[in-house]
């Protein structure tokens, strides 16, 4: 039976989750956007974008060969380009934003189940051109490079180095007779490796190479290079490039290699802000601190927040409107099977999800506040906020795309075996946020760089020295006593810092004992590194707790009473649910009880259970319309065994009655003629 909602047929079961939701679903959309205005523009921007149905595709993507998603991914990419330059442009106020619009990213994602060949140019080709140029080199590049008339990617990883930068073999040597850089790769493993479109798209590419000049090594800087012709797009000369085949998710990417044969560039590709090699080869810094020709990766860092926060937000819509149609099993004999999503194991998979898209979405505004902050002062030459910026976007950009990751999968557990289909839209988005975590900084890797900022921030505390913001709560690490427990909202958040306040203690302590027992102290930090990262993680669980509380708080101060009452709901139930996963840190370092524990225990479920009403209302809120879902599961309408169906039909393999593997394999070997 179905009903009918706006001219649209709807399942009855969603129907009714909708007529019980008890809040103003408009308000927590205008709360998750960033204010009414921002909805409104995403809205417009949507609506031109997606109402043309420019972004659909006759066959699935999951039914073309490689070769033909990355073409129709290419074709897409360049509709999407054309409207981005000529109708979206005004709209996503392009000029005062800059090209990394979330809602110019997002409404992309309309247009392709994995990514466009274009990420990288975007999202660090074009920002690197903006962060690491003179302004003579900006005003000549940027405009060629935003008006798409060449595309370029960002090649730093190598086959045989990721992480480790300063270990990139890849040399950029100063010839002052031609003043030129002569690029070249050394070894197989100086390869470059991943950069996405650098397969078969782009013409042009940022390389990070090690810069050589009057025969001294001045390590790593960033070039601009072109690698293939701008008219064929043929290789050039001393250029040799291609795909790097099939990977986990990132199909549509062209993800490249790229090797140097004494390849020449001219000077003035080496891009100049922070350093300069003057025509008879000298060298000179510009820049006040070593490591701003990191730049783009910090900026892509705090970009990642944002972005997986939005993911998380489609998982957690698909698997709560599924989890409200699907009906399963019978606890009680004399009643009609229930809906999954009243099983308090369901609430308990799929709430947190919900709660966490929004603690990452409020978390990566005000990150991206902070950010420009951060921006602006290093413009006035003060560096000194960016190692706290450092730790802070280093933490968030692990624990943000790790948590994501997990609760994707987890609400893939929750739609069962449907979730498994690759048209339930779950498992391309795991692909693509799984990846996260690894790229941009593995995990532990920027763990381990906040970890580093701790310890030298605890030993300031120590020392009664003052404490940059993120940090201040290290000055209570030294009372001798644990932290009081208490279960309000703000007494969990305290607990979450003496717990990251403690867990930093140990280390110190720990590595102070291993170098009197005379090790050195490379060895004793590693040694310690286990208890660094889940010190470094807690910080990052404080941090987020904190600023999705206050920045709730604040969000929600005219908001009407069912509105506040369920965003109290959430941010609560994020506290309780990460206060009852670390209980036995909470037993070693806060006062908490057994007693106090299995109460929490009890308010966490029954705080479910008060959630339970609005779940399909929470969903909604994120208003993420269905061409953003791709998903046969979550559509709006939960037309979803129907949808099944149609996709089902839609497969290649049914086009036939019988397959040809009948007659070829199937047939002889049954007849025992093979
Ligand atoms: C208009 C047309 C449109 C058309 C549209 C059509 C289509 C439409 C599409 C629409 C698209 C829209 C676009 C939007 C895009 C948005 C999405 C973006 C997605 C992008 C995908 C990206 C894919 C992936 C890309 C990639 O993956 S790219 C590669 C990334 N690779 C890494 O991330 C390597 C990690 N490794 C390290 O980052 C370092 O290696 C290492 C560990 C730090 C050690 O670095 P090391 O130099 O060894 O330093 P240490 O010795 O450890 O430290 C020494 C001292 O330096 C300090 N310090 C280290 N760092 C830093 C630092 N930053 N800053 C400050 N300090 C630092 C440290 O605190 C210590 O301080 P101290 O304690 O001494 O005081
Ligand atoms: C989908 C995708 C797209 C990408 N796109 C690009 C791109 O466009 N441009 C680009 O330049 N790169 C790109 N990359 C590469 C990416 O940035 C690197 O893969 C990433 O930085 C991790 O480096 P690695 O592969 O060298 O891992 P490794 O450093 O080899 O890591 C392997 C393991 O070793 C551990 N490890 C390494 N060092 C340490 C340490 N010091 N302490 C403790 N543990 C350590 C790590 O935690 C990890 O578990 C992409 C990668 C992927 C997956």
């Amino acid at each position: 039976m179905t009903q009918t909602n706006n001219n649209m047929t709807v399942n009855p079961d969603l129907a009714m989750e909708r007529a019980k939701c008890n809040f103003n679903v408009l308000e927590v959309t205008h709360i998750f956007d960033g204010g009414e205005r921002n909805t409104l523009q995403r809205k417009k921007i949507e609506d031109v974008a997606l109402n043309s149905g420019a972004s659909k595709d006759a066959l699935g993507e999951e039914h073309m060969s490689p070769k033909e998603k990355y073409e129709n991914a290419v074709r897409k990419s360049c509709i999407y380009a054309t409207m981005m330059k000529n109708e979206l442009a005004e709209l996503s106020g392009l000029e005062s934003f800059g090209v990394s619009s979330p809602v110019i990213r997002r409404t992309a994602d309309a247009f392709f189940k994995e990514v466009s060949p274009f990420l990288l140019h975007l999202g660090m080709f074009v920002p690197t051109i903006m962060g690491q140029c003179t302004p003579e080199q900006q005003s000549y590049w940027l405009p060629r490079a935003l008006d798409m008339q060449i595309i370029g990617t960002y090649a730093q990883t190598e086959l045989g180095h990721g992480t480790f930068i300063r270990g990139l073999e890849t040399t950029a040597t100063y010839d002052p007779e031609t003043e030129e850089f002569v690029l070249h790769s050394p070894t197989l493993s100086s390869y470059k490796w991943w950069a996405g479109g650098l397969g078969k798209t782009v013409n042009y590419c940022i390389v990070v190479a090690q810069l050589y000049t009057k025969g001294e090594c001045h390590g790593t800087h960033p070039f601009i290079v072109q690698i293939r012709d701008e008219d064929t797009h043929v290789p050039l000369p001393g250029i040799k490039v291609g795909e790097i085949g099939p990977k986990m998710g990132f199909n549509t990417a062209d993800n490249g290699f790229l090797g140097f044969d004494h390849y020449r560039i001219p000077r003035e590709h080496m891009l100049m802000k922070n350093a300069q090699v003057l025509k008879d080869g000298t060298y000179v810094k510009v820049a006040r601190h070593g490591k701003l020709t990191y730049g783009t990766m910090v900026f892509v860092r705090v970009v990642l927040v944002n972005e997986v926060a939005f993911n998380l937000a489609k998982a957690s819509t698909i698997a709560v409107r599924y989890s409200a149609i699907r009906r399963q099993s019978k606890p009680k004999p004399d009643e009609v099977e229930p809906q999954i999503l009243d099983y308090v194991t369901q609430q308990h998979k799929l709430f947190i999800a919900i709660a966490t898209a929004h603690a990452l979405q409020l978390c990566s505004t005000w990150l991206w506040e902070s950010f420009s902050a951060v921006l602006a002062q290093m413009k006035g030459g003060n560096t000194d906020t960016l190692p706290e910026f450092h730790a802070l976007s280093s933490c968030l950009k692990a624990i943000s795309t790790s948590d994501s990751a997990h609760l994707i999968e987890q609400c893939r557990h929750a739609c069962g075996g449907h979730g498994y289909m690759i048209s339930s839209g779950i498992p391309n988005l795991y692909n693509f946020v799984s990846a996260t975590r690894t790229y941009e900084g593995d995990y532990t890797v920027l763990l381990l760089q906040t970890a580093r900022f701790l310890v030298k921030a605890y030993e300031q505390a120590e020392a009664k020295k003052p404490l940059t913001p993120t940090v201040s709560y290290l000055a209570h690490a030294f009372s001798g006593s644990r932290a009081t427990w208490d279960n309000s909202p703000d007494g969990i958040i305290r607990s979450f810092q003496a717990l990251a306040a403690g867990k930093t203690a140990v280390c110190v302590t720990n590595m102070r004992k291993r170098m009197r027992a005379g090790l050195s102290q490379v060895d004793a930090w590693e040694m310690s590194t286990i208890q660094l990262v889940a010190a470094a993680e807690a910080h990052c669980r404080a941090v987020i707790a904190d600023t999705y509380r206050k920045e709730i708080v604040r969000l929600t101060a005219n908001s009407s009473p069912n509105v506040k009452v369920v965003m109290d709901q959430l941010t609560t139930l994020y506290l309780y649910y990460w206060a009852l996963e670390r209980t036995g840190d909470l037993l070693m370092f806060t006062s908490v009880s057994q007693k106090d524990l299995v109460d929490l225990q009890i308010a966490y479920e029954e705080l479910l259970l008060k959630i339970r009403p609005n779940a399909v209302g929470l969903v909604d809120a994120f208003d993420l319309r269905d061409e953003l879902l791709h998903s046969t599961l979550g559509s709006y309408d939960g037309r979803v065994y129907e949808r099944l169906m149609e996709e089902a039909l839609k497969s290649p393999m049914n086009k036939e009655p019988v397959s040809d593997a009948y007659s070829k394999y199937l047939r002889p070997m049954m007849k025992g003629k093979l």
